[in-house]
């Protein structure tokens, strides 16, 4: 009896491999995706011993992430949605940074579903998430820890000044400080599935962390006068309260105070592909 699940074979034509065949075929791969992995976990434990990363000291390096995140959009190709691939790195990527030293994510809202979604996918199922209970406090929390994350909407309510706790100015861009939090990357990196509906994010970080320079964040105060028409600064993207603002520039701390002397940089990332969209 032939396999129904076996197309026939068109006359002239290569004969279509057999079920068994593309099974052996996909099992074959998986076995060498699963012996890389092993073998990614041996490379990690070299790397903790090149790092030397310890007690309080993160193991996240935005640079790299950046840089791999790239590579990967640039080589993907075929049906899988680049989402599923970037979702499938970002666990592993999630897992072996914990491996090197444990951190917790605190986010404002993270016990409700499109929140957790999203840290999820970022960070991996082997993340600790603390539902902060404001963004301010995720802030902090993160600051006086020297080695979690937290994750702050762009458009997170502003009058709450998230940033309130920061060590102020440049010396976030110059990785002067060693202590407190920055802002360390921004979320989406790659372009997202039109299937998820995930918010655009900064990622706050440890202040050594060394992150990218491409993109800064600035936060201005608005009901001082200054800065009252941000659609003039040179920023790609603002998001606005009644008396503060967010607001990314291109433009380093030292060039951007020139125009707005009040603005508090928050810290820099490297610049998602597409932004601004
Ligand atoms: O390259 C590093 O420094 C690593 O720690 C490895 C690794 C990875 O798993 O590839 C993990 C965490 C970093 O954020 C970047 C990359």
């Amino acid at each position: 009896m032939t396999d129904p699940a076996t197309p026939p074979v068109a006359p002239g034509s290569a004969p279509a491999a057999s079920l068994e065949a593309l099974r052996a075929d996909i099992d074959a791969a998986d076995e060498q995706m699963h012996k890389l992995l092993i073998h990614r976990g041996q490379v990690i434990e070299q790397l903790i011993a090149a790092k030397k990363v310890g007690a309080r000291s993160a193991a996240f390096r935005p640079d790299r992430e950046a840089d791999m995140m790239r590579r990967i959009a640039g080589r993907h190709s075929g049906q899988l949605p680049l989402s599923t691939v970037e979702h499938i790195w970002r666990e592993i990527i999630g897992t072996f940074t914990q491996l090197q030293a444990p951190f917790s994510i605190h986010a404002a809202g993270s016990g409700t579903a499109r929140m957790r979604d999203m840290l999820r996918f970022y960070f991996g199922f082997m993340s600790n998430l603390v539902d902060a209970p404001s963004s301010r406090a995720a802030v902090d929390a993160v600051a006086a820890s020297g080695e979690d994350l937290a994750v702050v909407a762009f458009d997170d309510p502003l009058e709450e000044r998230w940033w309130g706790g920061l060590p102020v100015s440049g010396d976030h861009a110059t990785g002067s400080i060693v202590t407190g939090a920055k802002v360390i990357a921004a979320l989406p990196f790659l372009p997202l599935d039109e299937r998820l509906d995930f918010p655009r994010v900064f990622v706050v970080g440890p202040a050594n962390v060394s992150g990218l320079t491409d993109i800064y964040a600035y936060a201005i105060e608005t009901d001082t006068g200054a800065a009252s028409d941000l659609a003039e600064l040179p920023g790609a993207i603002a998001s606005r309260g009644p008396r503060s603002a967010i607001l990314v520039s291109r433009q380093a701390p030292a060039q951007f105070h020139q125009g707005t002397p009040d603005a508090i940089c928050l810290g820099s990332f490297a610049e998602p592909m597409g932004w601004p969209d």
